[in-house]
């Protein structure tokens, strides 16, 4: 492909080995791959990729452009495509896009963008969370224990939210095979079957799980025992010619995008508050003075509240940490396509000629971390966004006719989780062998796509605090 004179200031990531360098690099340490490119190029460039290339944007005017998309001109469809056929193991051509777009987008944002749907999944989100919580406290007894972070954070979501949107039925002893294909993502983009065998195996166990889980709940005309949600969703697979192995597929890939970033970010949350003292007394004191408030300190109360009734800046401190928490992890937009010649508008006199079928990323992580778009950028400030002060003029979720469908879940989903643990339990970040960690975190996982994963060392100790507003659901108040 010759570039136009358009292109002429619009850089070309450079590799030693043609197409496959650069590409392996952003498959595998997306993040520092990025940021390298950021400093040496600027705030857009593309890398040649076999079949043309990927432009990536991380200026503001840049995403921006891309993500308004008044034209048109892109489409998200082949990101949807890699996580559909990497996590569900589905080969979906254009097929698969309109499906999205035209019934299962439809059904997701039905569930979860609207106070209606909200309402039907959050208080049962919180009140199987409670229980959760409740019974690993009275485990505890009057011991102290250590677990795994990511894994303590991924049980607590993955479970209580997949039963709030499946239903009882569905199969939470799925877990660790969800946590080893998460893990293994990057993996299985280099197509070396030994390289992924175990990630398979996991997959092909989710996927029958799944499968005996749709079985156990659908009559044939409908989806018994299950939330509005899961019956519309499975109603509209049930609706299109795939095979069973291939709606379990689409429905993992769901489950992946509902899970895999909820997770590490909450994970975020407990390390960057854990790990500042100041900063968690003042969250957690606004979480007890709110409870105590507007609740009668009872936690349940809080949790059993219609999401329509809950005040979205209830808890502004602890939002602002939400907040500073996602600026710090997200790293990258979903994949688009481009679907016909456009040209992007990324900075004062920088156009870029995107082609038709050329690959579009938006490099969020250095735009969040770039000292022109907010000060101090590389560090936590959990106050930054009440601090009246510049804050990123875009979402970490996103932007325009693609943005995160999960944001609204995915922050309450978070805060709940963060609510509950300070209620429950007296927490301390520890290393492996149980020794305390302070000020020297390890970094996060290299082996990171979309949004960053914290480092498998860090664990989290707990220890069961008594306090009247956690009371156990069977044992009454
Ligand atoms: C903290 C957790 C989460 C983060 C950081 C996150 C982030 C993102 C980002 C960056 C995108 C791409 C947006 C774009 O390219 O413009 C996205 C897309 C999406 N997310 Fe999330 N997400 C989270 C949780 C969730 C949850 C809980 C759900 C489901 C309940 C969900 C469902 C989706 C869907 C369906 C899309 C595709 C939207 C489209 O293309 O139309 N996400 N998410």
């Amino acid at each position: 492909r010759s570039l136009s004179t358009r292109d002429e200031g619009f850089p070309t990531v450079v590799s030693v080995i043609p197409w496959v360098g650069a590409a392996l690099g952003l498959a595998q340490d997306s993040f520092n791959f990025m940021h390298k490119c950021w400093g040496k190029y600027g705030g857009g460039y593309k890398i040649p990729i076999q079949s043309g290339n990927i432009a990536i944007f991380c200026s503001e005017e840049g995403m921006k452009d891309v993500f308004r998309d008044k034209t048109r001109s892109f489409n998200a469809g082949a990101g949807h495509r890699i996580g559909i056929r990497l996590i569900g193991g589905v080969d979906m051509d254009l097929q698969g896009v309109h499906l999205y777009d035209k019934d299962l987008g439809p059904v997701i944002s039905r569930a979860f963008l609207t106070t209606n749907g909200l309402d039907l999944i959050v208080p049962t989100y919180g009140m199987k969370l409670f229980e959760f919580l409740s019974n690993l406290s009275n485990d505890l007894g009057d011991s102290n224990r250590m677990f795994n972070l990511t894994t303590l954070m991924g049980q607590s979501l993955y479970k209580n939210a997949s039963v709030a949107v499946f239903g009882d039925h569905f199969p939470d002893n799925t877990f660790d095979d969800f946590m080893h294909l998460d893990e293994n993502f990057s993996r299985l983009m280099i197509p070396i079957p030994f390289y992924s065998r175990s990630a398979l195996q996991a997959r092909n166990r989710l996927l029958q799980s799944i499968q005996s889980y749709v079985r156990s709940v659908w009559t044939g005309s409908q989806v018994e025992g299950a939330p509005r949600f899961a019956s519309e969703l499975i109603t509209a697979l049930k609706g299109t010619d795939l095979s069973d192995k291939d709606q379990a597929g689409l429905l993992l890939a769901f489950m992946w995008g509902m899970h895999a970033n909820t997770i590490r970010v909450a994970g975020f949350l407990f390390i960057h508050l854990l790990s500042d003292h100041q900063a968690f007394t003042k969250v957690r004191e606004e979480i007890d003075s709110i409870l105590k408030s507007s609740y009668a300190d009872d936690v349940k109360t809080f949790l059993e509240t219609p999401y329509s009734s809950v005040p979205r800046d209830e808890f502004p401190l602890l939002d602002s940490a939400v907040k500073e928490t996602l600026r710090l992890s997200v790293l990258l937009s979903n994949l688009r396509e481009a679907q016909r010649e456009v040209e992007v508008d990324y900075g004062t006199g920088k156009r870029a000629r995107v082609r038709k079928g050329d690959l579009v990323l938006l490099n969020m992580g250095s735009y969040f971390r770039d000292e022109a778009v907010c000060s101090d950028a590389d560090n936590f400030r959990f106050d930054r966004f009440v601090s009246g002060e510049n804050t990123p003029a875009l979402s970490a979720f996103g932007g325009g006719a693609h943005m995160c469908k999960g944001r609204l879940v995915a922050v309450h989903e978070i805060k709940v989780l963060f609510i509950l643990f300070t209620r429950f339990f007296e927490m301390s970040l520890v290393d492996e062998k149980g020794a305390p960690l302070r000020e020297k975190l390890p970094p996060p996982e290299t082996r990171s796509t979309a949004v960053s994963r914290p480092s498998d060392k860090i664990h989290i100790r707990l220890r069961r605090k008594p306090s009247k507003s956690t009371r156990s659901i069977v044992q009454g108040p």
